[in-house]
């Protein structure tokens, strides 16, 4: 039997529509679930293996992407919403009923993100969001209590689904982040 990723690629990867504009995002509470409402397509959309992101249970991996933070707002129940872990980089804003996290905002001006929200565009009943494009911190699912004797059958699987499998970020954005540092320091024209 396949390795099972995430519940929104094992089946294959569905491609988004360049026409999508957005959608809600809903928490998995029976009642009073809280709403997000994203008024964008999703980008860099991918596979995060690391113990920060939120997992729907049972899957290695997280699915996330980022949004403009000015197209996100919080629509239903924003009372439900707590920082999950108040000094990490990204803030994630989870339901204190059921765990999800609604969305992730970086509050540092100067973090080469700054701006972009990360949001689980699998809490959206809308069809359209951007798909995966690669698989970030793969090795990291190790922490999780994955066997460290199955990464190779994970990463094949990865593969297979269309997805390249890195241990950090991809090259593209590894970049950009280290041009924004160099930016700033002055190592690179601004
Ligand atoms: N190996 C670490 C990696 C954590 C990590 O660096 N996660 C990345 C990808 S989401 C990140 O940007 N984290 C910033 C944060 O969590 O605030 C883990 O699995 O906990
Ligand atoms: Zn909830
Ligand atoms: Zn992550």
């Amino acid at each position: 039997m396949a390795v099972s990723i995430h519940p929104s690629v094992d089946g294959g990867i569905k491609k988004g529509s360049s026409s999508f504009t957005g959608g809600t995002l809903t928490c998995k509470c029976a009642s009073d679930p809280v709403e997000v409402t994203v008024k964008s397509q999703s980008a860099h959309n991918h596979i995060c293996g690391c113990t920060k992101c939120w997992k729907p249970s049972g899957a290695l991996f997280s699915m996330v992407a980022v949004v403009p933070k000015d197209s996100v707002s919080v629509t239903k129940n924003a009372q439900k919403l707590k920082v999950v872990d108040p000094s990490a980089t990204i803030q994630r804003h989870a339901c204190t009923g059921c765990g999800v996290h609604m969305y992730g905002r970086i509050e540092n001006t100067k973090h080469p993100f700054y701006g972009l929200d990360f949001i689980h565009t699998e809490l959206s009943k809308q069809d359209g969001w951007q798909e995966p494009q690669f698989a970030a911190f793969v090795s990291s699912i190790i922490e999780s209590g994955a066997k460290p004797d199955n990464m190779g059958a994970v990463r094949a699987r990865i593969k297979e689904l269309g997805l390249e499998p890195y241990d950090c970020l991809s090259p593209a954005l590894m970049d950009a982040i280290a041009t924004h540092i160099a930016k700033a320091s002055g190592a690179l024209a601004a």
